[in-house]
């Protein structure tokens, strides 16, 4: 369990229109601490028809938040940023209970959520719309911008906070409502974050949670007319299904999918800041991010003293319950995910890899695993064609530049690359020619409220974060004015 300052963040309800609910069925879902299987609590699990009422409930609540000034809503966003905040470490404890990273990723997370409340609540005040010459004498065209109505978020397990700010904070920036359907295996941070929104005075039905069978609640959110727009972070899978299922109703949607970030290290690179950036890009989250460096790529003249230095920082990091102060590594969030990859590793290792730190599951059982890295990694094994997802670093070689970046490309995916070099002309090309939405130089950490992050190929559609992040809650209206 957890011990929290204020008890009453901690919510098993749904919180749906204003109102702390139940399933009326009594189902319920029930929540453990993937560090040591403990149950923690439990959430309900909704019904269709109850789904389908608080999409009811939010489109009622739709007039009147939308008239509001974009200075109101701003204030009661600004008020839940102030509450986030003031209450960082209870909701620290309460995601590593529920997630299993380290409570300093944790408090990381949560002040990295609030961040999106705060930039948004700014952003909220800027959405601009034109006025255009017309064409035709005695004629105005005025374009405004206008809030796209009834939104739904579906979101992952990952990062349980800022996942949910990210998309909540631009929708109710811009005069949208908003129903969030957390990840089962985390859905306590969310009902906690609804908690503060209830206390910052957002209005009944603007923010709402809903807990339950993802395909129950996924069917409602994709099916009903009411809802205008989804938002989804997760898996490639369940977004290439969302997007089919919301041709029925023409949604407008966002898709934070999958990655298969490269991560190439050349010649000319600092390689201490290299190695220092390949740990915080690769082990974040015990490799549990979209953003993580999937394969890395060393050119030949210093791929020895990489995986050196490499190997050695890695057994260096400290594994276990992510409540433990001085704890780097947690538990992967299941079982599933552990032999996903161990299967990863073996694939490699039978097919010629080398394992030069970690390897196995850790001692202490359960869902923690050694951070590993391996060398001699080839393209076509599986750990470079799929998403680990994991806390597995391999290494892959690479001669000339042109090489290194064809192979970076060779994948599906397009959300995240990072290169260190200190060339700049080098910098320039290379940056230019990699097929990601996002691209780190020297650095591994890329993540912020005020840049847009997203995707291209199949890692997902539209930006969220930076000014951009907004327009994915809007709808742009053009008034044509004649007979002046
Ligand atoms: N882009 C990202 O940040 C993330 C990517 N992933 C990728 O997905 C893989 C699997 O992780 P999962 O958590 O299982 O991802 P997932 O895509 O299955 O789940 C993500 C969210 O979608 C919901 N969901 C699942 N099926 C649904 C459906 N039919 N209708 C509506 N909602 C549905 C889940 O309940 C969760 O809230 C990971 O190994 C990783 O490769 C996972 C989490 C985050
Ligand atoms: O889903 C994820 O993995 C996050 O988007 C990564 S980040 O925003 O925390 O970098």
């Amino acid at each position: 369990m957890f011990k929290l300052i204020d008890k009453s963040l901690f919510r098993q309800q749904c919180y749906i229109n204003g109102k702390w609910e139940n399933a009326r069925s009594g189902a319920i879902i029930t929540v453990s601490n993937p560090a040591d299987g403990s149950v923690l609590g439990s959430v309900p699990d909704m019904s269709h028809e109850e789904v389908t009422a608080a999409v009811e409930t939010a489109a009622t609540a739709l007039p009147a938040w939308r008239r509001r000034t974009a200075a109101d809503r701003s204030q009661a966003l600004r008020r839940w940023y102030d509450l986030v905040i003031s209450n960082q470490a209870d909701l620290a404890a309460i995601m590593t209970a529920e997630q299993g990273k380290p409570l300093t990723e944790s408090s990381g997370e949560i002040a990295y959520a609030a961040s999106f409340i705060e930039w948004f609540a700014e952003e909220g005040k800027r959405v601009y719309g034109d006025t255009i010459p017309a064409q035709q004498p005695g004629t105005r065209i005025v374009v405004t911008k206008e809030p796209i109505g009834v939104c739904a978020a579906i979101t992952p397990w990952n990062f349980p906070a800022a996942m949910i700010t990210r998309k909540a904070a631009p929708a109710l920036a811009a005069g949208c409502v908003m129903l969030v359907k957390p990840a089962s295996q985390t859905p306590l941070t969310a009902l906690a974050l609804a908690e503060l929104a209830q206390r910052a005075g957002i209005p009944k039905g603007v923010f709402n949670v809903v807990t339950g069978q993802s395909s129950v609640i996924g069917r409602v959110f994709t099916q009903n007319p009411l809802v205008r727009k989804i938002s989804f972070t997760g898996s490639t899978e369940i977004g290439r299904r969302l997007m089919r299922d919301c041709a029925g109703t023409i949604k407008k949607i966002s898709l934070e999918l999958g990655g298969n970030a490269p991560f190439i290290v050349f010649d000319d690179a600092d390689l201490d800041a290299a190695v220092r950036g390949a740990i915080a890009c690769k082990f974040r989250n015990s490799g549990q991010t979209c953003v993580c460096a999937n394969r890395i790529f060393v050119q030949e003249s210093v791929y020895a003293e990489f995986a050196e230095k490499l190997a050695s920082a890695t057994q260096a990091l400290t594994v276990g319950n992510g409540s433990t102060p001085g704890v780097e590594q947690g538990p992967l969030i299941s079982q599933a995910a552990v032999e996903k990859v161990e299967q990863h590793i073996e694939d490699a290792l039978a097919n010629g890899a080398n394992l030069i730190a970690g390897g196995q599951r850790h001692a202490l059982g359960g869902t923690f695993f050694q951070p590993t890295v391996l060398c001699n990694v080839s393209p076509d094994m599986l750990i470079a064609k799929e998403e680990t997802f994991g806390p597995v670093a391999p290494l892959l070689r690479f001669e000339v530049e042109g090489e290194a970046v064809r192979l970076a490309n060779d994948t599906e995916f397009g959300l995240a690359a990072y290169f260190y070099s200190r060339d700049q002309a080098r910098v320039w090309r290379v940056a230019g020619a990699l097929e990601a939405g996002i691209v780190g130089i020297n650095t591994g950490l890329v993540s912020s409220a005020v840049a847009p992050f997203g995707g291209v190929k199949q890692s997902g559609i539209g930006r969220e974060g930076s000014k951009y992040g907004i327009e994915e809650y809007v709808e742009t209206k053009y008034l044509c004015m004649g007979g002046l």
